[in-house]
């Protein structure tokens, strides 16, 4: 069967944010401010620099104000800095330091709803709704992401329809892309087929972007699932790194080096530097002291050690 694939992928690399805010050890901000920095070298061209979520919740990501500050000087115009919020609390924290784009993230399920976001998903579609339309009147991207559009770590596997709602709702409030989520990534390829068709209903295919977890090892087939459909953009994290706090047991997302391989393999463009990627997603690993998660890079690293 053949398939007309983009000549360019946007890999979105949400390490900074997704990769870390499951570490039970502070990341200090001059290591968070190190990777950013090393993913620029690498060629990233958006990425997820933080989210203005609250302390509480969240405590790795406590230091959002103080990083958003001290990347300031170094802020690249052709870079877009992303930053989830889920309130105007977030939003007007987060506006201070003009994010490219902010994320408002919902879910497919009611159960994951209120485990991470403490409401259910209409009441957060209430809250979001002025968020997107502060943002939009400063000039920023709205992004929306869809958690849990497979499968639910509470609920089990998701209906679709579920997917087709929360799509819509956030198209109505205003979010300008869609991002459907593998939250604990039990998805196959077929499984996230269905979920981005239900997405469809309501989006246009250039909106939707895939964001997929490495749990049972699907996320680059997944990856694969969703270019075949014509998305053209994904979330990934260097090294593999994360998890959710709010969705134990699960994995990072998939590898950016992972995906970079096999989209250079298939002729894709993204802009990205393998080998300078490797040096970013080794660098924080050795900080965390942790394994590699990106089967590529090992493959790489003992390819250059042999
Ligand atoms: C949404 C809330 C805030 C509701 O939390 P809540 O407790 O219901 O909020 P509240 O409005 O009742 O406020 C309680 C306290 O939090 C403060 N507060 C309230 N909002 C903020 C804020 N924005 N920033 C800082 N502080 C805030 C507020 O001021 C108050 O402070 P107090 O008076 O007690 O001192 C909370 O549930 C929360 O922060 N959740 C975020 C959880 C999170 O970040 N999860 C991970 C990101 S989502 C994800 O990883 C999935 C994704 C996107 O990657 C896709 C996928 O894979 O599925």
């Amino acid at each position: 069967m053949s398939h007309s694939y983009p000549e360019h992928v946007t890999i979105v690399d949400v390490s900074p944010r997704d990769g870390l805010q499951n570490e039970a050890m502070t990341v200090p901000k001059a290591v968070k401010q190190t990777l950013i920095n090393d993913l620029i070298a690498a060629g990233v061209k958006k990425l997820e620099a933080t989210s203005f979520v609250s302390p509480k919740w969240v405590p790795q990501m406590g230091d959002n104000s103080e990083l958003m500050t001290a990347l300031a000087d170094s802020r690249r115009d052709d870079v877009i800095y992303s930053v989830l919020v889920p309130n105007m609390r977030g939003f007007d924290n987060a506006i201070a330091h003009r994010p490219d784009e902010i994320v408002i993230f919902g879910s497919a399920s009611e159960t994951f709803s209120q485990k991470n976001i403490n409401c259910s998903i209409d009441e957060s579609i209430e809250r979001f709704a002025p968020v997107a339309a502060a943002a939009k009147a400063q000039n920023i991207k709205v992004r929306g992401v869809i958690s849990c559009t497979v499968g639910c770590p509470y609920e089990g596997e998701i209906d679709p329809s579920q997917v087709a709602y929360v799509t819509k709702r956030l198209v109505e409030i205003g979010a300008e892309q869609i991002g459907i989520a593998d939250t604990i990534g039990v998805g196959t390829p077929l499984k996230v087929q269905r979920a981005l068709q239900a997405a469809l209903e309501y989006a246009d295919i250039s909106m939707l972007s895939g964001h997929f977890h490495d749990t049972y090892g699907q996320a680059v087939s997944n990856t694969l699932a969703a270019l075949q459909m014509g998305v053209s953009e994904f979330d990934t994290s260097v090294a593999g790194l994360g998890g959710c706090p709010y969705a134990k047991g699960a994995t990072g997302n998939v590898a950016t080096e992972d995906v970079v391989y096999m989209l250079h393999g298939m002729g894709i463009n993204t802009g990205i530097d393998l080998d300078k990627l490797v040096v970013a997603g080794e660098r924080i690993s050795e900080f965390l002291g942790r394994r590699n998660g990106s089967s590529v890079a090992r493959a790489l690293i003992n390819k250059r050690q042999s």
